[in-house]
């Protein structure tokens, strides 16, 4: 046994790139990617892959160069996923709804050699290239047009000559190149920038072992059959589309491409192309689920459509809400740092399929057991770093292990030490409770926890009783200082659209709904009303932002009550 190991033949570095490969030939002649009227079957998209990977390596990118995206969901930010990598290069994808001077800061930070875009994006990538320092060789810029959408149509066209996307593929692209495989599965694959929720956005680095992990991992763990429709309502830009660009080549989907998503596209696109899998952050759900009825159609859906949640903490009424639109809801919790959802509240039937509706939804907003592919999962002390107990009260920090962890921040060594501790644990930031049953539940980031008189307040408990009332479209829980309590909550929401409750809501009722269902201490004290709140470029409500509103309203007094709207 001692002689036995890792040998030439069993040691190839694990990649998600030749999922591609094996589509091709097994699903040489399905749709893989359709978007409008363009339809590619997998063996051309593997064809158009390697061009792109080749068409790179003529252009001078070598490995380890970062090659940035600015694209929506549409044909090219698809191939881009397996076509860049298999130049040996890094994939890094920027969120289209950044601003320019983000962009600027995120262009320098990654040293990005070249950038495919989005016509509809050029303006901002020219103004976000002017911010960089003189001495910065900026990336070569490669337009993407979409002679589908009518808002970038209408643009004007790139001048004679421009090396578009198409023309790079056409002129520059060899169907039949030799990918560069990685020379190791420590081998650097994609980098993606944090939400910048908490803070400025870091540079997540993962290898190809691990996007390989996550990637079959999550297909496992949301029991994906062969030849699925999946719809791409997750921006692809959102951590890679929580993998599922490359899990879906392994399943032979057909990926349905979407460039924006709105309630009636989504129910239009899900009746004519016979999805069956989607994925959203819990604002698309609740888009879904509170679409006035004209929108939702077909009623009810035309087969079963199941609907990945992560990103942010489901409340069991949009859940609720979700479910009873028709909709198979599972809830997975994961980080950029992950690489994709490592936590699942895997769902045990039986039992739970006999409870009522509103207790299978609470159930399901936690977030769960760790998955197949993820080596561990704990809640520990900050003080002592020993375990919580499993009591589902005493909270902790959220901790990971595993092949999904982040290889590390880029150029930034400090808070990759901080996050990824000598005790081998990635800390998440994130506190949480284990339940006895072994399940995870968020309770709060450790940012956002509200501190009154020395108790713990979760906003996310709070938040989830806010969005049970009926006229509530959107909750959230911040601090408030307060001259005896330290903090009160204070919440801010937004009304549903056409809701009969609306009209008459007051804040005094939205108080008094929280103090009939939770501890009074943890009632909000304060309740601003707000046409939209305010969120990231991926959906989070920007809790900072509210909380610095928070702050100029000045302190409550201990008692007080005050209310306002915005
Ligand atoms: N199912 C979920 N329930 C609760 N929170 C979730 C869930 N899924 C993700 N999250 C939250 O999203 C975070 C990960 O988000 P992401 O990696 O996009 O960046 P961010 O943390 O929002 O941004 P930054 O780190 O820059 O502040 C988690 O740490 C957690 O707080």
């Amino acid at each position: 046994m001692d002689k036995l190991g890792a040998n030439a033949a069993n040691s190839c570095p694990l990649t998600p790139l030749g999922f591609l490969e094996r589509a091709a030939t097994v699903f040489g002649d399905c749709t893989s990617v359709v978007y409008h009227d363009t339809v590619f079957t997998w063996s051309q998209t593997f064809r158009r892959c390697l061009r792109l990977a080749s068409a790179l390596v003529s252009l001078g990118i070598k490995r380890r160069d970062v090659v940035s995206v600015l694209l929506p969901n549409v044909p090219a930010m698809y191939e881009a996923h397996f076509g860049v990598p298999m130049s040996g290069a890094v994939l890094n994808s920027i969120n289209t709804r950044l601003d320019a001077r983000t962009a600027s800061v995120l262009l320098r930070h990654s040293g990005s050699k070249l950038i495919l875009v989005d016509s509809a994006s050029l303006p901002l990538i020219r103004d976000a290239l002017q911010l960089l320092p003189p001495d910065h060789e900026p990336p070569r810029v490669i337009p993407v047009e979409d002679p589908h959408d009518h808002e970038t149509a209408t643009l004007p066209a790139a001048p004679a000559g421009t090396l578009t996307y198409e023309r790079l593929l056409e002129e520059a692209g060899d169907p039949g190149f030799a990918w560069v495989r990685p020379a190791s599965k420590w081998d650097p694959m994609v980098l993606n920038y944090t939400s910048g929720t908490t803070s400025a956005p870091k540079g997540v680095v993962h290898c190809h072992r691990a996007i390989f992990l996550v990637a079959l991992d999550s297909l496992v763990e949301w029991a994906v059959p062969p030849r699925p429709t999946y719809l791409w309502t997750l921006p692809m830009f959102h951590t890679n589309g929580w993998s599922f660009p490359w899990g879906m080549a392994a399943v032979g989907a057909t990926n349905v491409c979407l460039r924006r998503v709105d309630a009636g596209e989504v129910y239009a696109t899900i009746a004519r192309r016979g999805v069956t899998h989607l994925c959203g952050a819990p604002v698309v759900l609740n888009m879904l689920a509170n679409a006035p009825e004209g929108v939702r159609r077909p009623l009810p859906l035309p087969g079963k459509v199941r609907i990945l949640t992560a990103g942010a903490p489901p409340p069991a009424a949009v859940l609720h809400r979700t479910e009873a639109a028709g909709f198979e809801v599972s809830h997975g919790y994961g980080l950029t740092e992950t690489a994709a959802v490592v936590v699942t509240c895997a769902w045990k039937g039986g039992e739970w399929d006999r409870l009522p509706a509103s207790e299978r939804a609470r159930l399901k907003a936690r977030q769960g057991v760790r998955t197949p592919g993820t080596a561990e999962l704990d809640v520990v002390d900050g003080d002592t770093g020993r375990a919580v107990p499993r009591d589902g009260a005493a909270m902790g920090e959220v901790v990971i292990r595993g092949g999904c962890v982040t290889l590390g921040y880029l150029n930034d060594d400090e808070a990759t030490r901080a996050a990824i501790r000598g005790d081998g644990w990635f800390y998440t930031g994130d506190v949480g409770v284990m339940h006895p049953d072994g399940y995870l539940e968020i309770r709060d980031r450790s940012k956002d926890v509200i501190i009154s008189g020395g108790e713990n307040i979760s906003s996310v408990e709070l938040e989830s009783v806010l969005y049970g009332h009926p006229a509530v479209n959107e909750a959230a829980a911040v601090a408030r200082p307060d001259e005896f309590w330290g903090e009160t909550p204070c919440a801010f929401v937004s009304l549903r659209e056409g809701a009969a409750e609306r009209a008459a809501v007051t804040s005094e009722e939205i108080i008094a709904w929280c103090r009939e269902r939770m501890p009074h201490y943890m009632a909000p004290k304060t309740v601003v009303f707000m046409a939209e709140l305010p969120k990231t470029s991926t959906g989070k409500v920007q809790k900072y932002v509210l909380r610095d509103l928070a702050k100029k309203m000045g302190p409550t007094t201990g008692r007080g009550r005050i209310t306002s709207k915005m």
